[in-house]
């Protein structure tokens, strides 16, 4: 039996991204083909803020975004040893951690240097493609009214608004990779854990922490952070405290559906360490919620 904590911690703002400026920038319609793959970004940079997951559970206080409700109702989850059988599809993987810990560059990098294995999930979109993309690729364009049908019959791991445009990682778009027999990684805001927890996508979740604020500081001295507006820019000292404040609410929340947490402190060895925690989690033995092997309920 797994005790599942009952605290509530009001979450910080999460900060929108740059992505689409960069993008109208024209950084990413620069990349050679090969490069620009979808499922390289992060599929909810944009829209953080407003962003949604599918459980539908009940928030816990009116100021809580997050899905507690069931750690409430069920402070204890009853766990079975799970292995996978290596016929069946891989188990998700689903990355987290506070916003500049670096999980969109330790998810660009595990796809990069391993595509045949992994891969992400193509989000869907209802703002309109660029001259250089193409539906299924970068995002899947859809209409804005598909898009709700979607949200309705919930369809969506997670989906939020930016700019006046709807986008959301579908389930469909991650059983897909799981289908064609790669290993989808997608990274994902904590409220949508209990979306990916399911006997369905079996997601193996991985907090990635930042290391101490020192560390911080020396490993991020060549690093760009990417803000809200038009640039990106070096590190300062209170984004590391603002990373550590961060990481340590998401940790006290969530710790207890973490599978596994990975400190991201040399971007070599946090790879190497990823690659190695996916391969365990694929093929040995791994405690999971008794209700994904004898699904009785929506599981
Ligand atoms: N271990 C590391 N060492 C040095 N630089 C790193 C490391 N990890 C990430 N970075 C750099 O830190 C910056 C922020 O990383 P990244 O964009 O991946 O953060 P993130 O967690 O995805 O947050 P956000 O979603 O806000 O971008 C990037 O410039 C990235 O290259």
């Amino acid at each position: 039996m797994m005790a599942i904590d009952d605290k509530c911690v009001e979450t910080d703002e999460e900060t929108f991204e740059s992505e689409e400026l960069r993008e109208e920038e024209g950084e990413f319609s620069n990349n050679i083909e090969g490069v620009y793959l979808a499922g390289f970004r992060r599929s909810l940079r944009l829209c953080r803020k407003r962003s949604h997951s599918s459980s539908h559970q009940q928030p816990c206080n009116p100021r809580c975004p997050s899905s507690c409700y069931s750690t409430l109702a069920n402070p204890f989850e009853e766990v079975v040893r799970y292995q996978r059988h290596p016929d069946d599809t891989h188990r998700l993987i689903a990355l987290l951690g506070p916003s500049g810990v670096g999980v969109n560059e330790l998810r660009r990098r595990l796809i990069e240097i391993n595509p045949n294995t992994f891969h992400g999930a193509v989000p869907h979109t209802t703002r309109l493609p660029k001259t250089y993309e193409e539906s299924g690729r970068e995002y899947h364009f859809i209409s804005k009214e598909l898009f709700e049908k979607m949200v309705y019959t919930h369809r969506f791991l997670e989906y939020g608004e930016y700019k006046g445009n709807m986008y959301g990682t579908s389930i469909d778009a991650v059983k897909e990779v799981l289908k064609s027999g790669k290993i989808c990684v997608i990274d994902i805001e904590p409220h949508a854990i209990h979306s990916v927890r399911t006997h369905e996508l079996k997601a193996y979740v991985i907090f990635v922490k930042p290391p101490s604020n020192a560390r911080m500081k020396q490993t991020r001295k060549n690093a760009q952070l990417i803000t809200d507006y038009y640039v990106n820019r070096p590190f300062k000292v209170e984004d590391f405290q603002e990373i550590e404040d961060s990481a340590k609410k998401m940790e006290h929340q969530y710790c207890q559906l973490f599978d596994n947490v990975i400190v991201n402190d040399g971007l070599q060895d946090s790879c190497v360490q990823l690659l190695t925690t996916i391969r365990r989690a694929q093929d040995e033995p791994q405690w999971v919620p008794a209700s994904w092997l004898c699904p009785t309920d929506k599981s």
